[in-house]
């Protein structure tokens, strides 16, 4: 059986009229630089959780973003809500690792990947019982996963190819979101800040949004959170 935790979590909200945001833990970022501040990760996803996180994104890449597997497994170990791994996933053997520390969905960055590539991980995640998320920023990138029938889209508003260096922009995802096949479960990533910037990415047709660096920045990490969910309520 196909593991659908995260897109039927997300779903699931989207359909009782609210606002699926997924918070991202990221301990820094080449732009924001230490995103921790001396706080544990743990606490902080588990506080994200319990503020209605429907799904929690962990970042394991270590040299730019300071994650790690470790990190994810000990997050995945202390909640039962399903974490997504973020990192640049090309080889079957970090999908293999991905199931053992205990993520229930993989990112898959198509800017990466080769189309063929692409499709193989996305298989062999299944088949692994993970969920991929395919994240996309150009045109191409969305025709390419519409082709491949993908069930969950990212349209990332930051260049990832420029280490989130780059101004991101909701533009981005206004810009995109009418080529992304229907049924597929839209998630606008990156450079969100506001209720105004979830608002804008919803009224384009994301169904839900993710957010690191403006959760991670505010003095109270869940109750920005609960604002940004509930945007325009
Ligand atoms: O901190 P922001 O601007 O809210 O962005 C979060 C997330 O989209 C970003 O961390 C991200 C998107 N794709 C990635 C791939 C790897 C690492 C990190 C990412």
């Amino acid at each position: 059986m196909a593991c659908t935790k995260c897109t039927t979590a997300l779903w699931t909200r989207h359909r009782l009229g609210k606002i699926p945001v997924i918070p991202d833990i990221k301990c820094k970022s080449p732009e924001a630089g230490d995103l921790l501040r001396g706080r544990d990760p743990i606490a902080l996803a588990k506080s994200l959780a319990a503020a209605g996180a429907p799904v929690l994104s962990v970042v394991t890449e270590t040299e730019h973003f300071g994650g790690s597997p470790e990190l994810l497994r000990q997050i995945a170990q202390s909640t039962s809500v399903p974490i997504l791994r973020k990192d640049f996933i090309t080889t079957r053997e970090q999908l293999h690792e991905s199931a053992e520390i205990g993520a229930s969905g993989v990112l898959l960055i198509a800017a990466i990947l080769e189309i063929e590539q692409l499709r193989e991980l996305i298989d062999e995640a299944w088949a692994l019982g993970l969920e991929p998320l395919v994240e996309t920023h150009t045109e191409a990138e969305i025709i390419a996963g519409n082709e491949l029938m993908v069930t969950f889209l990212g349209i990332n508003n930051r260049n990832i190819m420029e280490w989130e260096m780059d101004d991101g922009n909701v533009n981005t995802t206004e810009k995109l979101a009418g080529l992304v096949r229907p049924g597929a479960l839209l998630l606008s990533e990156s450079s969100i800040a506001s209720p105004d910037d979830v608002l804008r990415a919803t009224a384009a047709g994301a169904h839900a949004v993710l957010v690191g660096t403006a959760i991670l920045r505010a003095q109270n990490p869940p109750a920005f959170y609960k604002v940004l969910s509930e945007a325009g309520r």
